[in-house]
């Protein structure tokens, strides 16, 4: 593909990512996935410059939009592809020739890219690349560090794998990597991840068909870890989707102890079946809970009360993904966000119920936001006298896992890992257990 063809087609599909973000429409990797299945003549190095460009724009979105409007430039997926590119250089004359060219700025509109590119000092809300409302609230919550922090989520996000160690160990994934031409290390903190060197296709080789290893980012793995699920445990997962913890769990409990693995979505559940059919993992029970209070409170009956551990991966903004999902940013709004929080209050309210007397509960989520983590903690815990914190540093040496870098949370005894603190991606975990009588 031309130069200019690559600009159309990464143009054609940041106005997809736009529609999508209006409606509340298809993830970016969606719509990225589609536009290239229905155009299979795109040879591997144009989708990677494609991709490139459109994660490059998402990436700098807020800040590409300020320049823009400061310059007195119109905020179009076409302009936005333009300043992307043209902070790096002149515009290349090639990007406006051929059949799907645009048509070339004229010397009205250089001479305003250029003073768009000479501006400085952004605003916050550009700077971080987030609409105004989520500036004000980031900056609330990380103050002086919040540039550092949410710049650590622009970047790209490594590969992380976790070993299943019901099948394999850490060293025989590692040498199994290496003979297939792929290097890799082991993680820094997560004793069963393995990081990979680049974003490698791993989903051909054996070792993941086979089920020896799965993606999952080292921040997840910490918290599985941390949940601290004994061999033959009665665990609950309510929200467990496709299964990233609950494989985790499995191979934590080698395989005893009874999984009860819930969530509403059934394409997730049936997902999950696949995953654990390859995983070996034989401890585990797949439940759809289906919409309707009543119903699920049947459906739930036979579980009240009798539940050593709960697992809340509660559904979030997701903004802890920053780094994978660069457009989840500008689907936030702040009405979605108080959905969010409210369906993460039920949830944990719901979880209170399934535990037994010495039952405990991990609440966690992938996001960085305060209204997410810690302020559903203390609500939860401010609705019940049953129910006390359980600070996760007293886990950290049983598991081998002092080096931990500390938490970023504004509460000392919960777990916000960050990608600038952790190198990992933004993940929340708070442990609660009930009050002893
Ligand atoms: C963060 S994802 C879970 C990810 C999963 N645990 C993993 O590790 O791969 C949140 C999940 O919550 C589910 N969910 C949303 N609302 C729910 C509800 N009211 N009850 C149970 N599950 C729910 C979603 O379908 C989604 O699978």
């Amino acid at each position: 593909m031309t130069p200019s063809a690559r600009l159309a087609a990464a143009v054609e599909i940041l106005g997809q990512i736009d529609d999508a973000l209006a409606h509340r429409g298809a993830a970016a990797d969606v719509l990225i996935k589609r536009y290239f299945q229905k155009r299979r003549y795109a040879g591997s190095k144009d989708r990677a410059a494609i991709i490139d460009l459109v994660y490059g724009v998402l990436r700098r979105r807020g800040e590409y939009g300020w320049r823009l409007m400061s310059a007195g430039l119109p905020i179009t997926p076409l302009m936005l592809a333009l300043m992307h590119l043209r902070m790096d250089g002149p515009l290349a004359a090639d990007l406006f020739e051929g059949t799907y060219a645009p048509e070339a700025p004229s010397d009205d509109a250089i001479s305003r890219f250029d003073r768009a590119v000479g501006l400085e000092n952004p605003p916050l809300a550009a700077r971080l690349n987030v609409p105004q409302w989520l500036s004000d609230r980031l900056e609330a919550r990380y103050g002086d560090d919040v540039t550092a922090q949410i710049d650590a989520l622009s970047g790209r996000a490594p590969t992380d794998l976790r070993v299943n160690t019901l099948k394999t160990s850490r060293e025989d994934a590692l040498a199994a990597l290496a003979d297939a031409g792929i290097k890799a290390e082991p993680t820094p903190y997560s004793p069963v991840g393995i990081r990979l060197e680049k974003n490698s296709q791993i989903k051909g080789l054996e070792l993941f068909s086979k089920g020896l290893v799965e993606v999952q980012d080292e921040a997840s793995q910490i918290a599985v870890q941390l949940c601290g699920a004994a061999p033959k445990a009665q665990v609950l997962e309510l929200c467990a989707g496709a299964g990233g913890k609950t494989l985790a769990l499995g191979a934590q409990m080698n395989n005893s102890g009874q999984i009860y693995a819930l969530d509403t979505d059934k394409r997730r559940l049936d997902e999950l079946k696949i995953r654990t059919d390859r995983a070996r993992q034989t401890n585990l029970q797949i439940h759809r809970l289906t919409s309707g209070e009543d119903k699920r409170a049947d459906q739930l009956y036979r579980f009240l009360g009798q539940m050593d551990l709960v697992i809340v991966d509660a559904p979030c903004s997701g903004s802890g993904t920053w780094r994978r999902n660069p457009e989840l940013r500008w689907r936030l709004d702040e009405d979605a966000l108080a959905e969010a929080v409210a369906i993460q209050r039920a949830l944990l309210r719901e979880a209170m119920t399934l535990a037994g007397p010495n039952g405990r509960i991990a609440y966690m989520t992938c996001s960085i936001l305060q209204e997410e983590n810690e302020n559903v903690i203390d609500h939860a815990l401010s609705e019940s006298e049953d129910w006390e914190l359980a600070d996760y540093h007293r886990k950290l040496e049983d598991l081998g896992l002092v080096h931990l870098p500390e938490s970023v949370s504004s509460a000392p005894e919960m777990l916000q890992m960050t990608p600038l603190q952790h190198g990992t991606d933004g993940f929340f975990l708070a442990l609660l257990q009930k009050v002893p009588d």
